[in-house]
């Protein structure tokens, strides 16, 4: 498989929704190559898989220090590099990336793996193929399904795109995977796409609003969205959302 990185951290994203892992431990896997190109993309550099030669995995958490091997990764070796970053207070594994539902076959065989080692499985992703999700779903505990804003210039086809995020939260409930959904706001966002997002996601899932970093956006036009949001969803169902590792300079 193409990976960019394996590490141990906190979750720094999520909010307080139902489905969320912030403040919770976990081991990072993250996967190189994407199929959207988000302008503000913080893992810009890992969107085009053969760009990365290399993946690195922690040695011991928190050091900051790294070795390198070549991509592909060989399974085994995965594998023991998550062990190895095992600190027995793992709440679950997070795949992320890049997108790493665009490498199914691998990510399915490391998720089986990780429940057969005891773990649960957290899915970071941008929800763009449902299909595949569908084939997924079963190994997954927890999902973050991104909803990428008009403003985010992720595709040509951008409401098609948030019809199949919605499509992917749909599936991921539906398999009982406790599943929100985060849509990362600048100061462009408009109401009227919140308005729409907000009714696709009625009754199927909570949703994280999370200002693009670095934050350029005012507190008002953030608590508009939310506002907005919120009629429509039910105030239960929507939260705040910060890349908080990044305020505290962890990975
Ligand atoms: C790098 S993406 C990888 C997973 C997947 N491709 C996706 O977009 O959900 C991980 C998370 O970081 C968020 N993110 C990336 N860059 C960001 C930025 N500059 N500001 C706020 N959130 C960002 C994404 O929206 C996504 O929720
Ligand atoms: N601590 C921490 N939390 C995160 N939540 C989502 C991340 C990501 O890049 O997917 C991320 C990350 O890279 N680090
Ligand atoms: S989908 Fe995720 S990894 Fe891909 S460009 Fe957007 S934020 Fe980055
Ligand atoms: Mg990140």
């Amino acid at each position: 498989m193409f990976l960019v990185e394996i590490f141990n951290s906190w979750q720094g994203e999520g909010g307080s929704v139902e489905g969320s892992a912030f403040g919770r431990r976990q081991i990072f896997v993250r996967f190189a190559g994407c199929d959207l190109k988000c302008w503000w993309c913080d893992s810009a550099n890992y969107i085009i898989a053969s760009k990365v030669p290399k993946w690195r995995y922690e040695v011991e958490p928190f050091t900051g220090k790294f070795e390198y091997k070549p991509n592909p990764a060989n399974f085994e070796e995965v594998v023991s590099a998550i062990l190895h970053l095992d600190t027995g207070d793992i709440h679950s594994i997070s795949y992320t990336g890049g997108e790493p539902t665009l490498q199914t076959r691998n990510l399915s065989t490391l998720m089986k793996k990780m429940h057969e080692l005891g773990f649960k499985n957290f899915l970071e992703t941008n929800g763009s193929r449902p299909e595949r999700i569908n084939d997924i779903a079963h190994l997954v505990d927890y999902a973050s399904v991104d909803i990428k804003d008009a403003t985010a210039r992720a595709t040509e086809d951008w409401k098609n795109l948030v019809l199949k995020e919605v499509e992917s939260i749909r599936i991921l409930k539906r398999s009982g995977v406790k599943t929100y959904a985060k849509l990362v706001v600048t100061q462009n966002t408009k109401e009227e796409d919140v308005k729409w997002y907000a009714k696709l996601l009625k009754g199927q899932a909570p949703i994280v609003i999370q200002p693009r970093e670095p934050i350029e956006m005012s507190q008002t036009q953030l608590m508009r969205l939310y506002n907005t949001a919120a009629k429509i969803m039910g105030r239960e169902n929507v939260g705040l959302s910060f890349q908080v590792h990044k305020y505290l300079n962890v990975l």
